[in-house]
This record gives C-alpha cells, sequence and structure tokens, in this order.
C-alpha cells in the first residue's frame, strides 16, 4: 500500500494547483485521476473545450471586430470546430502531465473512494489499489445538474458535456438556462448559424453582471437572431417520434413553457447549474456530509470538518471558476504544510466570453446603490478610441465607477474586444486603492483598448466637477 504526505482526488485546477504546491513544499504527494485523461472539465467538457470552440467559430467565420459580424462565409461543420478544439486540449494535456512529472506528483489512475478516514480504494476497470494518506484534499469539481423530468438521450436533449459529442451541427437549439454556460454557447452556436431560443427564468440573463452590460449584451444577441424568452420557465420537453410527429412539424425535441408556449427545434441543452461530484467518494466512511447540491463544506481555509481532509475548486461552490479553482487548491496545500500564504483576494475578475465578450471587477451600479455608497460613473465606448476603430468593435463599451468622495475606483465592467484582459489594469488599480486621477495623469499606449480607461476616467471626472 503507497502512503503520500498528501493525497489530492481530481486533477482539474485545484487539485492541480494543490499537488504541484506540495511537492514544492518537499512532501510526497499523489494524485486520483478516474477519467483516461489529465485536467478535469475544465481541459475536456468545460472552460478549454469551450473557449476553444470560441475561438475556432470566430476565426472560421471571420466574426473578429464586431463591424465584420456575419453569418459563417462558407459552410462550417462541427468536425472543422472539434479538429480546432481538440488541438488545443491535446497540447494543454501534454503541458499538466508534464508539470507534474517534473514535480515529482505521482499520478494513479482510477475512482478514489475513502474506506475510512485515512485510506482510499482506488479502482480501475480490472484492478484495484488502496493508497493512505497524512492529508487530502478533495478537487473533485461538478457535473451538470440534471432535471430527472427530462428525456436525456445525449442526442436530441444533451447537457453542456452532451453538447460536445454531437455528431453534427443542429439547424436549431433550445438552450435552457441563461447563466454564463447557457449565454457563452448561445452566442458561439448563434455565430455558427444554428437557431437558438434561449429560455432563462428569471427577467434578465446573468443576474450578477452591470444591468448596462447585460443589456448591450441582450440587444447583440438579439441581432445575430437569438431568440430571448426571459422570465420563463420550462415545463415540459418531449421527443418526438420520427414517423409520427403531430404538434412536432420537423422538430425532434418539444418544450412546453409555464407560460403554455411551445419550442420546437432539433436539440434542447440543459445547463442550469452543476452539483458537486461527492456522490461515490464514500464521505460518510470519513464523517462528511454536503449540501443538497453535493458541495462540501469549508473554512477560509480550505478545511473540512474534518481537519486533515481538505476540499477546493468546484466541489466547494461559489464561485466555481477555473481561476479561483487554482487559487484555492495552491491555498489549501500551503496551508495544510506551513508554506507561506495569503488569504483569497476579496476582487477577482469575472470573464464571460459571449460574443462580445464580458468582463467584471469591482462592485455594480446595483450592489453600490444598494450599500449607499455614493458613486459616479464614467463611460468610453469603443468607437471613441482609434484602437476601436481600427478593430471595427463599434459596441464595445468600458464603465468604470468611482466613489463620490474619495474618487477611488470601486468598479470596471466592460463589454467589447479584450474584455476580459483589459479588466486587469482595473483590478491592479482597485487592488492598490488607485483614483481615476491615475488614470487622468498617466499616459497610455496609443492606439490601444486600454486608452479606454482614461477616456472614462475624464468622463467621470467631468460629471464630479459639475455635480
Ligand atoms: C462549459 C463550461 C465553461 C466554463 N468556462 C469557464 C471560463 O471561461 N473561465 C473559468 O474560470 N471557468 C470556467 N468554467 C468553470 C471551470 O471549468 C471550473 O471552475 C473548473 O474546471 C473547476 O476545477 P476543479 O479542479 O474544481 O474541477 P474539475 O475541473 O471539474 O476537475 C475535477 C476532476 O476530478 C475527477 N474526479 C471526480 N471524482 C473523482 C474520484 N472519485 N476519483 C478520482 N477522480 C475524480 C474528475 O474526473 C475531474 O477530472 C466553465 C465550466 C463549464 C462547464
Ligand atoms: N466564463 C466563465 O467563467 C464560465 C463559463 C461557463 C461556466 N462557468 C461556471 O459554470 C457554472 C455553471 O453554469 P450554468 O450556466 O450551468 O449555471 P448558472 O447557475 O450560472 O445558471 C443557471 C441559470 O439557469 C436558470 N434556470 C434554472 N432552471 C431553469 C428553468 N427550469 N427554466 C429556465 N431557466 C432556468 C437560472 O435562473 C440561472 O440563470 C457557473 O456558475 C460558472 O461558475 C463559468
Amino acid at each position: 500500500m503507497r502512503h503520500f504526505d498528501l493525497v489530492v482526488i481530481g486533477t482539474g485546477p485545484a487539485g492541480q494547483k494543490a499537488a504541484i504546491q506540495a511537492s514544492k513544499l518537499g512532501k510526497d504527494v499523489g494524485i486520483i485521476e478516474k477519467k483516461e485523461v489529465v485536467g478535469g472539465s475544465c481541459l475536456h467538457t468545460g472552460t478549454i473545450p469551450s473557449k476553444a470552440l470560441r475561438e475556432a467559430v470566430m476565426a472560421l467565420t471571420g466574426t473578429t471586430g464586431q463591424r465584420e459580424r456575419s453569418r459563417p462565409q462558407k459552410k462550417i461543420t462541427l468536425d472543422d470546430v472539434i479538429f480546432w478544439s481538440n488541438r488545443v486540449i491535446r497540447s494543454e494535456m501534454e503541458i499538466i502531465e508534464d508539470q507534474m512529472m517534473r514535480n515529482g506528483v505521482e499520478l494513479i489512475r482510477g475512482t478514489g473512494r475513502f474506506e475510512d478516514a485515512h485510506t482510499l480504494k482506488v479502482t480501475r476497470e480490472h484492478s484495484s489499489e488502496r493508497v493512505t494518506g497524512d492529508y487530502f484534499v478533495i478537487a473533485t469539481g461538478t457535473t451538470p445538474a440534471h432535471d430527472p423530468m427530462l428525456p436525456y438521450d445525449n442526442i436530441n436533449v444533451v447537457d453542456s458535456d452532451g453538447l460536445l459529442h454531437l455528431k453534427r451541427l443542429p439547424r436549431s437549439m433550445v438552450i435552457v438556462g441563461g447563466g454564463v454556460i447557457g449565454t457563452e454557447y448561445a452566442c458561439i452556436l448563434a455565430t455558427l448559424g444554428v437557431q437558438i431560443t434561449l429560455i432563462e427564468g428569471r427577467d434578465s440573463l446573468l443576474g450578477f453582471v452591470d444591468h448596462e452590460v447585460i443589456e448591450a449584451l441582450q440587444y447583440h444577441m438579439r441581432q445575430v437572431d437569438i431568440t430571448l424568452r426571459l422570465g420563463e420557465r420550462v415545463e415540459r420537453v418531449e421527443l418526438s417520434d420520427p414517423e409520427n410527429r403531430p404538434g412536432f412539424s420537423n422538430s425532434l425535441v418539444r418544450a412546453t413553457l409555464e407560460s403554455g408556449k411551445h419550442i420546437r427545434s432539433d436539440t434542447l441543452m440543459y445547463c442550469i447549474g452543476r452539483s458537486g461530484a461527492t456522490q461515490s467518494l464514500g464521505l460518510e466512511n470519513v464523517g462528511l456530509e454536503t449540501d443538497h447540491r453535493g458541495r462540501i463544506k469549508v473554512n477560509e481555509f480550505y478545511q473540512s470538518e474534518v481537519p486533515h481532509v481538505y476540499a477546493a475548486g468546484d466541489v466547494i461552490g461559489f464561485p466555481a471558476l477555473a481561476s479561483t479553482s487554482m487559487e484555492q487548491g495552491r491555498l489549501a496545500a500551503c496551508h495544510i504544510f506551513g508554506g507561506s500564504t495569503n488569504s483569497f483576494p476579496e476582487l477577482f475578475p469575472y470573464g464571460i466570453y459571449a460574443i462580445p465578450e464580458i468582463s467584471m471587477v469591482g462592485k455594480t451600479e446595483g450592489q453600490l446603490t444598494e450599500e449607499g455608497i455614493p458613486y459616479e460613473m464614467g463611460i468610453a465606448r469603443y468607437k471613441e478610441c482609434a484602437r476601436g476603430q481600427l478593430l471595427g468593435d463599434d459596441i464595445g463599451m468600458l464603465k468604470m465607477l468611482v466613489h463620490e468622495e474619495t474618487r477611488e475606483l470601486l468598479g470596471v465592467h466592460i463589454i467589447g474586444t479584450g474584455a476580459t484582459e483589459l479588466i486587469h489594469i482595473g483590478q491592479v488599480a482597485m487592488a492598490h486603492h488607485g483614483t481615476l486621477d491615475f488614470f487622468i495623469q498617466n499616459v497610455f499606449n496609443y492606439p490601444t483598448l486600454a486608452e479606454a480607461y482614461k477616456i472614462a476616467a475624464l468622463n467621470a471626472n467631468n460629471k464630479l466637477a459639475t455635480a
């Protein structure tokens, strides 16, 4: 039986960083992975495939600047897009495996299940073994939440994992759930020419994003013929019998909404959130419970109620991003082995890879209003920047929120080309309690989109001066 200082379960972003950090601190580390491939849902079904798909679609359709946004120039097959994605996934996988090998992290393939508080049984198809550990980091991530009433068949009714295995591009698709996954895929697939209907139970998509940015996004989604059904919920989904389709016309799926509307399509994708992958971990043998969505409760050090068992990444819930999962895994290993550590930063950005992309850091106008914080707003439109003109991005916008008295930056919200990169300028300024004067008094490269920060700061300054 092999013994490790630390056993990590799961090779997604949280598990990778926990394992490598512990190994850098001189510890013996084993990492368990139930799939044949390393990288987690991040690399195989989540972040990377969806972003590779997006990049491929943008390149193949020539959707670079928004002005050129159009229907595909040539017929693009799902194979074209998957070919692009697989190239990225393969090289990312090699990088992860190399990193683990170089750092002496022992990769053990199989499904891990606790037998007691320090023993994990690792089961493979034809064999099994037991490993023991002084400490554990559970980094098993999530799987798509399912509605038991739905007829999932992985062909016509799929979740976001199943989407990646479709054999052909559907003509039409209903997407249920206007969260991050539903919104990103709606934009990507519509750009490919799929006729999309997006159904969201709330009154707008992505409720945590600045309302003006969401209004702009929803406007542009409609411009590419995405039908938004907001404030609507799906009551029933039926698959048609191909031989006999009264009420289905030529479509294969019919969704009935609570409002009584029928929506017909070739395919329906459900993305209504995700559940912690904890069911088969044998947590009861360690004395751990999960919440109703399978998530593990941890303290600020990522320590569960059983002190030598830590958990990090999506399995602990919010914010459930690859970016935050990596840092949680690293911090967990630092806490276990006494490495120098910081606490998780209060300020971190969100990047939403819709088309156009969106990014935000800090507070929204809604939050500032609710908290009674006096603020002013500065806006820069990309079309005011030479770089925006060069890119043909007429719709991009950067909104800066500053404290009315201290002039400190409180939030930055961007929609448009490069939003997910540009946001980090605002993040750095905010982390150092920067004011809008930094942007006014400094010079930026020209022509760049970063110039939008200066334009927005001047705009806010003008409003403050006349207030
Ligand atoms: C469609 C989609 C798009 C996304 N886009 C973004 C994005 O753009 N940006 C972003 O920051 N985040 C994005 N995310 C979220 C991101 O993918 C997750 O936050 C991230 O993957 C979580 O990492 P993790 O290490 O916690 O878990 P995962 O990446 O889910 O990895 C968990 C691993 O544990 C393994 N495992 C599970 N149970 C066991 C067991 N019992 N034994 C052994 N191994 C086990 C699994 O096989 C898996 O390999 C996206 C997610 C989805 C679904
Ligand atoms: N760019 C990124 O960072 C990125 C991209 C994709 C996914 N993710 C991660 O993946 C997680 C899961 O994403 P998700 O989109 O599945 O979940 P989500 O929780 O973000 O959104 C689910 C949405 O579905 C709606 N909904 C639920 N049931 C419904 C019903 N019956 N009818 C209509 N609408 C319904 C909810 O109101 C909600 O808006 C996210 O929380 C995020 O952490 C991140």
